[in-house]
């Protein structure tokens, strides 16, 4: 079968899906199976498309003018590497192979057979002998336990000589399903991973978001048998519906957010100028009445209400034109365990995040006994093990051996328990609705936005996704489309950000989106 030219398209690759070991195993497992293709076929495609990308990133390789060391494992990752070892050797490129074990599949095996070049032991680079990359094909997709401390210290020994280390498929000691790092042997961070067909949780999850460094998603061809790998996570990203259509303002809805006492304004006032910003048609903040004076004079296009009791929550609520609320950023844990209860009595779509999950940490069923499924809680890691003891100390221990349990398990056990949309907050946000159905906005890699670690960036984050829901989004769909655009935000404005510039620089978000 001939070989196509491959594409590449950072992390995204193909589609917005992101898979486990077990769906891409699927979906290799169905392309051999329909005889149109061998694993030794695919293996050759992952060589000489990743061969293709380090010479992208590195051209300078082909002249020989330094040269590169490949780690070869024992499985197909190292198959892998023997295949990228000829590829760059045809292309110039000066190839040193080290193997750690001799090649132990039938495909890695025919795949080292074709390499002709030398193989020595695995064993750091002498003095004399510069290397201008390292390519790390130790394992992949098949790690099951940490890396032997020998190996984990002959990485990070690379790393740290300045040499630029580049993955396939996955960075070993990385577990590709949650993107810890096995066992307790810190790991250099990877210049680039090449991965093939879709990207993996282990590139956006935990450890994963750092240490893989930029991650190109190349097609090996696998596309027709994509659906083996049945239901996803997808990826966050931008929404058509975002962009507004023809209407009145009520038409994309009037969001209510929830204010605190006087002095403590700020966080929901944060909120509210981002659900507008989000393009909600409205937004109105209620808050005490001895807060009236001080809102009154920070607010123009933002509408001001007084509530001061649940009583006056259902009275405000009569009008059913108010279709997303917004309960938690500087509500104070009082208000918050007053008014939650009428809040999620109402049925509307909202957004639970920062007081009003605290107010319910002692007794959590209580509060998952009201929920429904027009309900997204917000919580960030902190808020997440309060309200989930168990599920906090999963992500807390269990990594020795792989796959280890991952933020996304931990949030749709979470969702089903809650019987509400979670999210919880960090550079790989994830998202699960109470079935399952999950997203993770990924500000990792090529989309880091580490500003948006700075006070207020949560409040920022429900006010968005309440105006979203404002606007009709579904609960799973404004919570990721709050969540890509809150990072897209950070990553436009850059260094500097408060969270005062993320409402700020959406217009800038949106005008690109219509381009
Ligand atoms: N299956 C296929 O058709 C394809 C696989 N490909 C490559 O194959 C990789 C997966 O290959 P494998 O399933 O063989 O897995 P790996 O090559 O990742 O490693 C598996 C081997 O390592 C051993 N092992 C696991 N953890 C270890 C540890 N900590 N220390 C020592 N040994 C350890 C396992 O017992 C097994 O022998 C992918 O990541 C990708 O690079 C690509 O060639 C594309 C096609
Ligand atoms: N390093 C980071 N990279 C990307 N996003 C981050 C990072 N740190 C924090 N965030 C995001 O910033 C927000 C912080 O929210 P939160 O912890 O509730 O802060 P606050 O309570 O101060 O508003 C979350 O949306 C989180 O995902
Ligand atoms: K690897």
């Amino acid at each position: 079968m001939s070989i196509k030219p491959k594409r590449c398209a950072g992390i995204l690759g193909a589609g917005r899906e992101i898979l486990t070991t077990r769906q891409m195993r699927a979906v290799e497992q169905a392309a051999m199976d329909s005889g149109s293709v061998t694993g030794l076929q695919l293996m050759e495609r992952a060589g000489a498309t990743a061969a293709e990308q380090l010479l992208i990133r590195w051209p300078a390789l082909a002249t020989g003018a330094g040269a590169v060391l490949i780690l070869c494992g024992p499985g197909n990752n190292g198959g892998d590497g023997y295949v990228v070892a000829r590829h760059l050797a045809r292309k110039g490129c000066q190839v040193r192979v080290a193997a750690m074990a001799p090649p132990a599949t039938r495909d890695a095996r025919a795949a080292a057979a074709e390499w002709t070049g030398p193989v020595s032991d695995l064993a750091p680079a002498g003095p004399g002998q510069p290397i201008a990359l390292c390519v790390d094909a130790l394992f992949g997709t098949g790690l099951s336990r940490a890396l032997a401390p020998e190996i984990a210290g002959l990485l990070r020994a690379i790393g740290a000589s300045g040499c630029p280390i580049a993955a396939l498929d996955m960075l070993s000691g990385l577990c590709a399903d949650s993107g810890r790092v096995l066992g307790d042997q810190p790991l250099p961070e990877a210049a680039l991973t090449v991965t093939f067909h879709r990207p993996k949780l282990g590139h956006v999850l935990g450890d994963g978001g750092t240490l893989s460094g930029r991650v190109e998603t190349c097609d090996i061809g696998l596309e027709p048998w994509q659906t083996a790998a049945g239901d996803s996570a997808l990826l966050a990203g931008p929404a058509p519906a975002l962009l507004k259509r023809a209407g009145h303002k009520y038409s994309h809805g009037h969001a209510l957010i929830l204010g605190g006492g006087p002095g403590k304004g700020g966080a929901a006032r944060l909120a509210a100028r981002a659900a507008l910003r989000a393009g909600a048609g409205l937004v109105t903040l209620a808050v005490p009445a001895e807060a009236m004076p001080e809102n009154a004079a920070r607010l123009d296009a933002i509408m001001l209400s007084t509530i001061d009791e649940a009583a006056s929550l259902a009275w405000l609520l009569r009008d059913s034109r108010l279709n997303a609320l917004c309960l938690g950023p500087g509500l104070g844990l009082a208000r918050a365990r007053a008014l939650v209860p009428e809040a999620l009595r109402a049925g509307r779509p909202l957004v639970l995040d920062a007081d009003a999950l605290s107010a319910f940490a002692d007794g959590p069923d209580v509060l998952f006994a009201q929920m429904h499924r027009a309900a997204i809680l917000t919580p960030h890691e902190g808020e997440f093990a309060r309200l989930f003891p168990d599920l906090g100390r999963m992500l807390r221990d269990g990594r020795d051996k792989g796959p280890a349990p991952s933020r996304l398990d931990a949030v749709r056990m979470a969702a089903a328990r809650a019987g509400a949309t979670v999210l919880l907050k960090g550079p790989d946000t994830v998202i699960s609705t109470a079935e399952g159905q999950a997203r993770i906005a990924a500000a990792t890699g090529a989309q880091a936005a580490p500003w948006l670690a700075t006070a207020g960036s949560g409040d920022v984050l429900s006010g968005l996704i309440t105006g979203l829901l404002a606007r009709g989004f579904a609960p799973l769909d404004a919570a990721a489309t709050g969540a890509w655009l809150h990072a897209e935000a950070a990553r436009r404005f850059g260094p500097g950000l408060i969270a005062e510039d993320l409402a700020e620089t959406l217009p800038q978000v949106f005008r690109s989106l219509a381009d």
